[in-house]
């Protein structure tokens, strides 16, 4: 049977980028999109924003929803200090096999760990599970129309500081209308939108940077 997106994607990080290096992950698969097939990562554009806000705040943990192929996963994972640990949640297994593989080839599988499972189920659980008291760092990249609900799940489990800093992907495009007004309107939020462009195209979308006030 015919490969899948995510697969093709995985032979071109195998085939092009170096093991262990997490940079050359990055670009083969930003070729790959740009010039064979288009895939929804963050991308490169976007990806610079996400590497100033990940640089600056130098986060000890990071949650991901929805890892799809693991580029943001590398993309952030890549810029932890020692210590520092990515978790990213993504619950279909054909993609998280393929994650696993893009994270395990740039050599950051001890820096990220994938779960396997949808968002609303392991929320609350990541207490528990991993330790963890409460995130630095949230990047939302999964279905859109989850955002609003797993931001309110986020708070709910207590798994929000002072100053846990929130950046969403696709706030315009495909968009997170319901997201963005909740995170503009509550005082619970300082919230900013970064301007860009959808991953390979010249379409506009950006994302919205939200601190936590607490
Ligand atoms: C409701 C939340 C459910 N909870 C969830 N828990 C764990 N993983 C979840 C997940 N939802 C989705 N996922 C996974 O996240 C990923 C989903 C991402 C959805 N992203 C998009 O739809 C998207 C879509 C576009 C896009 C933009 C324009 C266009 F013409 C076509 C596509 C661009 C992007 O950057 C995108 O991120 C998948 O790997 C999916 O299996
Ligand atoms: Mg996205």
């Amino acid at each position: 049977t015919r490969t899948t997106r995510p697969q093709r994607l995985l032979k071109a990080v195998q085939d092009r980028a170096i093991r262990g290096n997490p940079k050359s992950v990055i670009s083969v698969i930003d070729h790959y999109c740009r010039n064979q097939e288009w895939a929804m990562n963050v991308g490169d554009e976007k990806g610079f924003i996400l590497d100033s806000v990940v640089s600056e705040l130098n986060p000890q943990t990071v949650l991901e929803l929805g890892t799809y192929c693991g580029y943001s996963a590398v993309r952030i994972g890549r810029l932890l200090h020692s210590g520092a640990r990515l978790l990213t949640l993504e619950f279909n297994p054909d993609y998280a096999a393929v994650a696993r593989e893009v994270i395990s080839w740039a050599g950051l599988e001890n820096t990220v760990q994938l779960v396997e499972g949808a968002s609303g189920d392991w929320i609350p659980r990541l207490r528990e599970h991993f330790g963890i008291h409460t995130f630095d760092f949230i990047f939302l990249d999964h279905w859109k129309e989850g955002y609003l609900a797993d931001i309110k799940l986020l708070e709910e489990c207590r798994l929000l500081r002072k100053g846990t800093v929130l950046l969403a992907d696709n706030v315009v495009c495909p968009g997170a209308p319901d997201y963005l007004e909740y995170v503009r309107k509550s005082p619970l939020y300082d919230s900013r939108y970064f301007k860009s462009h959808l991953e390979y195209t010249k379409a506009e979308d950006g994302l919205e940077k939200s601190v936590y006030l607490g």
